[in-house]
């Protein structure tokens, strides 16, 4: 007990003291959390103000809509990390659950793969799309620490190729940082390793070096440099005995390359690419009489003619341009936003997703009845190609993602996907697609057999038949959506089948029809 001496309770004074001055540091550090929470909170507030006023015009840039995702994943569990967690905000509810609208890793994964598609495609390196001097709209740029979360995604997905280009711009960016968004260590940690792995030893050695610069004591980065020395030298000594006249010497200088399969190296995959930047990939000796005329083969055509242009001869691919009215486009978006989800393709799928990297869009699908105007485009549709509606499909509204695109495909269907319709649609005959609306930059859909491109227009339309007369697939309609470069993409796809057509597109006389 205490009470019996008061020489004691001199101890308890002293308690006291260093209890209030407990106190007022706790104070201290909670109004220097609480001010670090109102300047996120107020960044936070201007950032969609400014990005509200036109969602549209700000997330057409892929810059922008890269950073929405990091904030709203890698940034977002920061702030919970250092400033919520332990006070338990989130869970007590001051914070209320953000998980259902919040992307999420996947989402973020994506979305740097997109922009690597991206860079791939239109022979942009890291620095024009961090700079945004890609296109004039641009405001936004990538900080260090943005350019280092592009090349930590895919890193983990081993992509060590654009791993290497974003970390170099991270270290570029770096530099120039006066308020620094990364860690200069682990940027080079990454891009150390992501060069050995091309064998491109020297380089990784150099740049371990200056880790260790940095971080003297780190165990890995000690190992690794003795690693890399012990490799070059071992091949310093075999290519001094090649000298001499062994030839077996490895190599350790690689460069780092873009990762190509049989399909991704392929002729035809890079004449996709090249349609897309606009080149172009075939001779088309009759591409001066492709032509532009109205037509008026149906009595809907007769007061207002059909604008007809022809893309290409055979096969035949047509483009109608004004066949949406600006409310029927409005009306399509509108009830497509609130069902849309992930696109899915016959096959190609991942195992373990069900999904695919080769068809990134979301989904919706609409009958008829969902709104007068939607059953007035399948008439449309049907008057324009002169194809029966009995065994059409569903409107499917396609609204594509950062980088999104639909890689090369047929759209019928072969073999086993055959099961996929119904012995009385059979497959697809026809493609009837519309362009809901015009993209700044990219997002063709473009046919690298033939060596065409439709540029979305608002809209228009592109028709084309998938089937030869006598039913059988026309490999020449292989075909593709290029990736978005600046913009949104939204299209709307009308499949006829073959069913019901017998007398409107009866069989020709030979196979070649
Ligand atoms: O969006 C495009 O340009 C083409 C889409 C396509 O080919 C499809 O959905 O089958
Ligand atoms: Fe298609």
């Amino acid at each position: 007990e205490v009470f019996t001496s008061l020489a004691s309770m001199e101890k308890m004074l002293q308690a006291e003291s260093n209890v209030s001055q407990q106190i007022r540091e706790y104070i201290k550090a909670e109004i220097e959390r609480l001010d670090a929470l109102e300047a996120i909170a107020e960044e936070m507030e201007q950032h969609s103000s400014q990005a509200l006023v036109s969602p549209e015009d700000h997330l057409a840039n892929p810059v922008n809509s890269f950073l929405l995702v990091k904030r709203l994943t890698v940034d977002w569990n920061k702030i919970v990390n250092d400033y919520l967690v332990l006070e338990n905000k989130v869970s007590s509810g001051c914070i209320h659950d953000t998980a259902s609208v919040f992307p999420e890793t996947i989402d973020l994964q994506g979305a740097a793969l997109g922009l690597t598609r991206i860079q791939d495609v239109y022979h942009l390196d890291s620095e024009t799309i961090a700079s945004g001097s890609f296109t004039e709209q641009n405001t936004t740029e990538f900080t260090a620490g943005d350019c280092y979360e592009i090349g930590k995604q895919v890193y983990f997905q081993n992509d060590h190729y654009h791993s290497i280009l974003w970390m170099e711009e991270a270290l570029v960016r770096w530099e120039k940082e006066s308020e620094k968004t990364a860690e200069k260590n682990v940027i080079l940690d990454y891009l150390s390793f992501s060069y050995s792995h091309f064998g491109s030893l020297r380089k990784a050695l150099n740049l371990t070096n200056d880790w260790l610069a940095i971080e003297p004591g780190h165990e890995r980065a000690i190992a690794n440099r003795r690693y890399y020395e012990r490799i070059i030298a071992e091949a310093d000594d075999a290519e001094r005995q090649k000298l001499k006249g062994d030839n077996g010497a490895p190599v350790v200088d690689g460069k780092p390359h873009r990762f190509l399969t049989d399909y991704t190296g392929s002729k035809s995959y890079s004449d996709y690419e090249k349609l897309c930047r606009g080149e172009e990939t075939h001779k088309r000796p009759f591409k001066h009489r492709l032509v532009c005329r109205y037509q008026r083969y149906h009595p809907i055509f007769y007061i207002s003619p059909l604008k007809e242009e022809m893309l290409n001869f055979d096969p035949a691919i047509y483009v109608y341009h004004d066949v949406l009215t600006d409310s029927q486009n409005a009306i399509i978006k509108e009830v497509s936003r609130p069902k849309l989800h992930r696109s899915g393709v016959f096959s190609k799928t991942d195992a373990d997703t069900g999904l695919s990297n080769f068809r990134t869009s979301q989904t919706a699908w609409h009958d008829d009845s969902t709104h007068p105007l939607i059953a007035r485009l399948s008439q449309k549709a049907s008057a324009i190609s002169n194809l029966t509606l009995e065994t059409v499909e569903h409107l499917q509204v396609l609204n594509y993602g950062i980088g999104g695109l639909y890689e090369p495909h047929w759209d019928f269907v072969q073999g086993e996907e055959r099961n996929e319709f119904s012995e009385s649609d059979r497959n697809r005959v026809a493609t009837f697609i519309c362009y809901l609306s015009e993209l700044e930059a990219g997002g063709y859909t473009v046919y690298p057999t033939v060596g065409a491109a439709v540029v979305p227009r608002k809209n228009s339309c592109a028709l084309w038949y998938n089937l030869m007369r006598n039913g059988t697939g026309d490999y020449r309609t292989y075909h593709a959506a290029c990736p978005i470069l600046y913009g949104y993409k939204w299209v709307a796809n009308k499949w006829f089948h073959e069913g019901g057509q017998e007398f409107v597109r009866p069989c020709g006389l030979n196979s070649a029809e």
